[in-house]
């Protein structure tokens, strides 16, 4: 199952092995690669190759791979308004509950590419899959890695609130939080907690990959200054920096960027209502709890990254 975010109002348009294979023939792109086999022999017309005027379904060479909540569909919508990228609008889910369905499939899920264009998609989930890493070193290991990552207790409660959205009925999320709440027992299995102890999970994506190779996005200051975290992101690809504070106006309504195209007549657009939810209100005693809970965590995660992003 392919998840269709609600928020994105643009489409776009041999079986995967749990082995350290080299990358797959071709899957290169344009993004410079260390280890970059020979592209594959053309292939009939009616296999994944396309016209070349319309370009070819390429495997990504580079994905946005967390943090839930984090801001991804932020990013993603941002960085697809750049004439060098083409991404999917759905989360194909691959490396998580869809890797068994093979590359194959992933790949013709992809939009169609020109040589000059990089292949992107974004699966947030990824970020806390155990297997993700080596699953996307063995397509190749070339992979260019996006985290958009945000103050772990603020995404908890956005995780948590948007649970809520959906199930009405579950437990509060200070009844959730601890396994024992007088004595500080967070509860770490809770999945809202534990994404967010960001260290922990990037340290199986270093045994894969150099910290060259991922990007952190800070989603505290995509939101204020959307133009500079784009800025960036567009360095790391490799493509030039076309996204600027042309980009971008701040909707009051909304209270948040959103994109205009100054280029053309297109309308504004902002993220949809699933992105920017009201948060429900939380014990302070207990945010201040989380807080001291993640502080280690988020103390070696700067250390790691060589970046503070602040959260206090
Ligand atoms: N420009 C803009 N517009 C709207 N929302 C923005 C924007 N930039 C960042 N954000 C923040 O993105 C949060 C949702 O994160 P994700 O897109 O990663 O969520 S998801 O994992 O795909 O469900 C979402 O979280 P909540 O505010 O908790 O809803 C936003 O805070």
């Amino acid at each position: 199952m392919l998840t269709r975010d609600p928020s994105q109002d643009r489409g776009a348009g041999g079986n995967a092995r749990e082995s350290n294979l080299q990358p797959p023939r071709g899957s290169c792109g344009r993004i410079p690669l260390r280890t970059c086999a020979p592209p594959a022999p053309r292939l009939p017309a009616s296999n994944h190759s396309g016209s070349p005027k319309l370009g070819t379904k390429r495997l990504p060479q580079a994905l946005i791979v967390g943090v839930k909540k984090g801001g991804t569909r932020a990013v993603l919508e941002f960085i697809r308004v750049h004439p060098d990228v083409r991404a999917l609008g759905t989360e194909p889910h691959f490396f998580d509950r869809n890797y068994g369905r093979g590359l194959d499939w992933y790949r013709s899920l992809m939009p169609r590419t020109l040589e000059t264009q990089i292949t992107l998609e974004k699966t947030p989930s990824y970020f806390v899959t155990q297997e993700a890493p080596r699953r996307i070193f063995n397509m190749s290991r070339d992979t260019k890695l996006i985290v958009v990552v945000r103050n772990p207790v603020t995404r908890a409660i956005s995780d948590y609130t948007q649970t809520l959205s959906k199930k009405p009925d579950i437990p509060t999320f200070e009844g959730l939080s601890f396994r024992n709440r007088s004595l500080g027992l967070v509860d770490v299995s809770w999945n809202a907690i534990r994404i967010g102890m960001y260290a922990l999970h990037l340290e199986s994506w270093l045994r894969y990959f150099p910290l060259a190779q991922i990007h952190f996005v800070s989603g505290e200051r995509l939101i204020t200054d959307p133009a500079g975290e784009m800025g960036r992101v567009q360095d790391f690809l490799g493509i030039k920096r076309f996204i600027t504070d042309k980009h971008f106006y701040f909707n009051k309504t909304k209270g948040f960027p959103c994109l205009k195209k100054p280029e053309s007549s297109v309308s504004p657009r902002c993220l949809g209502k699933s992105k920017g939810r009201t948060h429900v209100q939380i014990d302070p005693e207990v945010i201040d709890q989380l807080r001291e809970f993640y502080r280690p965590y988020n103390i070696k995660f700067y250390e790691t990254v060589g970046q503070d992003f602040r959260w206090e």
